[in-house]
């Protein structure tokens, strides 16, 4: 008898716009932000099992945490909680996202548990369940279950869909060390202390004008990360794939969130496959990916028995 599983694909993220407020008492920092999901994704295979339990597979798995800190499986307790079931459930997550890389594979497995738990238990939680259990699982969360564009604020959970016209094509250098987001935050507020300017809408209105375009070049002028000199500073060595990427042709070149990844922006899927040529000719990335978007956010792809 076939074997009832369910699989879930979530994508990663780059922040288009990342502008960072002062830290506040809860020691998160208020932000704007514009994400925009792209094709590279986490698969999540839920299978039914005594206890909930996760392995790990892909590029840099030996760096995910299969113990209960593992979000996936944080995910997984929620929707049981919330749901009133005591099923188990053995999350099996394929890597694709690179790990504590500034593109949300750990908030993509999250999300993608939800869903994968919430189709396999037939829990049957709405959007918005969802949606709160995700934003308590952490601030990326709520966007690798949307998907797409969209404005975050608050910590980032709060979000706004975006209008976007149009595909747009990456490169991204990755690194096998990753960087601390938390680490990165603390070094943002070292070099800002309590002055740090409070964002507004505003400051996104030439990224915002060309998303509607679809216009690539003005999107790769508008490409902004207030981490970037903070991550630069814990991992200097970052300034090369920049570098490499601007004198590649790229449209715009940033560190991805809290890094370090660094997301190339290219004219087309050729220059995108160029960029990745680059930077592996230069030396400066331990793995390159290409990839479009925006994608959709966490869904089913397989529902068997
Ligand atoms: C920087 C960003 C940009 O999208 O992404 P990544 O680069 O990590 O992917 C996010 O803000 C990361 O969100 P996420 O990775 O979900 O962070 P969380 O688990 O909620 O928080 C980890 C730590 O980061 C800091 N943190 C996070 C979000 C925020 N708005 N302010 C913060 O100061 C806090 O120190 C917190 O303890
Ligand atoms: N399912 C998971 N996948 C990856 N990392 C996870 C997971 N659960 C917890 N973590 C922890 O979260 C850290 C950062 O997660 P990740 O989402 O990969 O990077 P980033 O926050 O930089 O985008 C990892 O170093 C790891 O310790």
């Amino acid at each position: 008898m076939p074997e009832r599983l369910v699989r879930v694909r979530a994508p990663g993220k780059v922040n288009l716009s990342l502008r960072v407020g002062p830290v506040q008492d809860d020691g998160y920092h208020p932000l704007i932000t514009v994400f925009q999901a792209v094709s590279v994704h986490e698969e999540v295979v839920a299978r039914p099992a005594d206890e909930i339990v996760v392995t790990a597979s892909g590029p840099q798995a030996e760096l995910v945490p299969t113990d209960s800190s593992n979000l996936a499986v944080r995910a997984a307790r929620l929707v049981a909680e919330r749901a009133g079931v005591d099923d188990g459930v053995h999350l099996e997550l394929v890597k694709g996202v690179p790990v504590a890389g500034g593109m949300a594979g750990g908030s993509a497995d999250a999300a993608a548990a939800l869903v994968a738990c919430d189709a396999l238990w037939g829990t049957g939680l709405s959007r918005d369940d969802l949606h709160e259990l995700a934003a308590a699982l952490g601030s990326d969360v709520p966007f690798a279950l949307l998907g797409h564009t969209a404005v975050g604020q608050g910590r980032g959970h709060l979000l706004t869909p975006a209008l976007a016209r149009g595909e747009f094509h990456w490169a991204f250098a990755v690194q096998d060390r990753g960087l601390s987001t938390a680490a990165v935050y603390a070094a943002y507020d070292d070099l800002h202390g309590d002055t740090a300017p409070h964002p507004t809408e505003r400051d996104d209105v030439p990224l915002m004008q060309a998303l509607l375009a679809g216009d690539a070049v003005a999107l790769g002028k508008a490409l902004h990360n207030d981490l970037q000199t903070a991550a630069l500073e814990l991992d200097p060595a970052l300034a090369e794939p920049l570098a490499v990427a601007q004198d590649a042709g790229a449209l715009g070149v940033v560190v991805s969130g809290s890094g370090p990844t660094v997301a190339a922006l290219a004219r087309s899927r050729q220059h995108a496959t160029a960029l990745a040529a680059a930077f592996t000719a230069a030396g400066v990335a331990d793995r390159v990916l290409t990839a479009t978007g925006p994608v959709a956010g966490a869904r089913v792809v397989q529902h068997g028995d």
